[in-house]
């Protein structure tokens, strides 16, 4: 069904492009002809654009404008351009777009997707405190990552001497912090109810940029119709189910100004806030939950098997990594994410493990919030930007190895670990990603401790590695098998 009406649509495209000329604002940023309803699509491959987006970028620069159906959006491409549109012009260019389908499943509420204005600022402001007040930065946020962490290392001590798959371990630990953080409590990883929010989120977000989500986009009147998109709609609802059945349960429990997670400093801030005009409400909590979930489990699990393909197909760096970490902890158990400071070569490489895994390439997408200017070109409000954190992440002249795995991109003459203003993972700007601090804390408490106990080997039978990407609103690594041994004072 989906093919024909691509062929349909296809003719009928080429017919109209004969009579209509799309037609670029006045001093637009330049790029390719579109063709009417479908825009640049066709000159996108979308199995992975980036290729693609590097090559216009070489054509047009680093500012360049495609059509996606009937909008146009502005690509940003590199620290500069970057940096002035989200760091110098902050304000005019941190809203999100309003008519991508996601932004319809998500209704613009929340922090994610929400548009700048009020309700994202005192949302994403509490959100901040909040995470500080559970104890980002502080011991007992470490207590609660090295508990997880505990679990997972039950888990590949019942796997030693085989191999494991560790993606669903990974995402598993990954949304437990989120859950311990706003429910309070965290969930087995047999635990049937989990397994399925688990599923339902990763169902979300692959769906949200399926060829679908296309047809949503560029042919709005098929939107009322039963197709495969609506789908993700009922999905996200199924989720927001759950998520309002957990906050139900809080409101019994509840006592006011004494939290135990993030839904009840929400219920208190509604409580505090409860004059008319408030933001803080009950479809605004769930919104947000649901945000954090989304935001928070697919970005770090991630970015954790990227870190730890790239340590098993390197040995020699695994090793000299354990080596720090022996001496600095000295025997000692848990580590603390402070001991970073002692650990240069560990941090150069966890953070050279994720410039390469680069995970969320093309940010979230950002829109101009009014009338705007960019590097000479003319932007009205409105328009969608995205923001190529890939291209950043491995642009020349920004990073001494732009295109391999080295960790010598973060170290310095004195093997002093230095961050390149170029390592932009999280993005940069107003909107920077929220969860930075812990997401930091997560990698550094899971890799150290992992490193610490086992050693981990790419397996005789795995073939060579594949360290291709897969693309995706967050890419990830195929998947792959991993050896695991357990650590005890020899090299296997
Ligand atoms: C390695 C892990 C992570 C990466 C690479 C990452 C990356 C990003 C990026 C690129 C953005 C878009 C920023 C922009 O629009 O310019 C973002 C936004 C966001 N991230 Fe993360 N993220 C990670 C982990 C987390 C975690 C653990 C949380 C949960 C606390 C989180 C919560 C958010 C939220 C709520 C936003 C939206 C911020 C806003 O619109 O104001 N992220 N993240």
């Amino acid at each position: 069904m989906f093919k024909r009406l691509v062929v349909l649509l296809g003719v009928f495209i080429l017919l109209l492009s004969f009579f209509i000329r799309v037609r670029r604002p006045k001093n637009f940023p330049p790029g390719p002809r579109p063709l009417p309803i479908l825009g640049n699509l066709l000159q996108l491959d979308p199995v992975n654009p980036l290729k693609d987006l590097e090559r216009l970028k070489r054509r047009y620069g680093n500012v360049f404008s495609l059509y996606v159906g009937t909008q146009p959006v502005v690509i940003l491409n590199g620290l500069e351009a970057i940096r002035e549109a989200l760091v110098t012009r902050a304000m005019e260019y941190g809203g999100r777009p309003n008519h991508i389908m996601i932004s319809h499943v998500l209704q613009g509420k929340g922090v994610i997707l929400a548009n700048y204005g009020s309700s994202w600022r005192e949302h994403r402001r509490f959100t901040l405190t909040t995470l500080r007040n559970f104890g980002l930065g502080k011991r007992s946020m470490e207590e609660r990552i090295l508990g997880e962490v505990t679990h997972i290392c039950k888990e590949l001590e019942s796997s030693a001497g085989d191999l494991i798959d560790p993606q669903n371990l990974f995402h598993l630990a990954a949304s437990n912090i989120i859950c311990s953080l706003i429910f309070g409590e965290r969930f087995s990883y047999d635990d049937p109810i989990f397994l399925t929010l688990i599923q339902w989120l990763q169902d979300l977000t692959k769906q949200s940029i399926s060829p679908w989500a296309m047809v949503y986009e560029i042919l709005p009147v098929l939107r009322p119709l039963p197709l495969p998109f609506r789908n993700v709609f009922q999905k996200c609802d199924e989720i927001k189910d759950f998520i309002s059945k957990i906050v139900t349960q809080h409101k019994h429990s509840w006592v006011a100004g004494e939290p135990r997670d993030l839904i009840d400093s929400y219920l208190d801030q509604i409580d505090k806030t409860a004059e008319e005009g408030s933001t803080f409400n009950d479809t605004q909590m769930v919104s947000l939950l649901l945000d954090l979930f989304i935001a928070g489990t697919d970005t770090t699990s991630n970015t954790l098997r990227s870190v730890m393909l790239h340590l098993m197909t390197n040995q020699p760096i695994q090793d000299r990594c354990h080596r720090e970490i022996e001496e600095v902890l000295e025997g000692r158990v848990d580590a603390s994410f402070e001991d970073r400071h002692a650990m240069p070569y560990v941090q150069a490489v966890i953070h050279e493990a994720q410039r390469m895994s680069d995970t969320v390439p093309l940010s979230v997408f950002h829109s101009t919030c009014k009338d705007t200017q960019l590097q000479g070109y003319q932007l009205p409000k409105g328009t969608m930007v995205i923001p190529n954190l890939s291209s950043v992440l491995h642009e020349e002249g920004q990073w001494k190895f732009p295109h391999e795995f080295n960790p010598e991109n973060f170290l310095n003459d004195k093997g002093e670990f230095v961050k390149p203003e170029a390592f932009l993972p999280f993005s940069t700007g107003i909107r920077v990603c929220l969860g930075e601090g812990l997401a930091r804390m997560e990698l550094f408490l899971f890799v150290v401790t992992l490193l610490q106990r086992f050693q981990f080997v790419w397996p005789e039978t795995g073939g060579v590695p594949d360290l291709s990407l897969i693309f995706g609103g967050t890419q990830s690594q195929k998947p792959y098998r991993m050896g695991v041994r357990v650590w005890n004072g020899q090299r296997a």
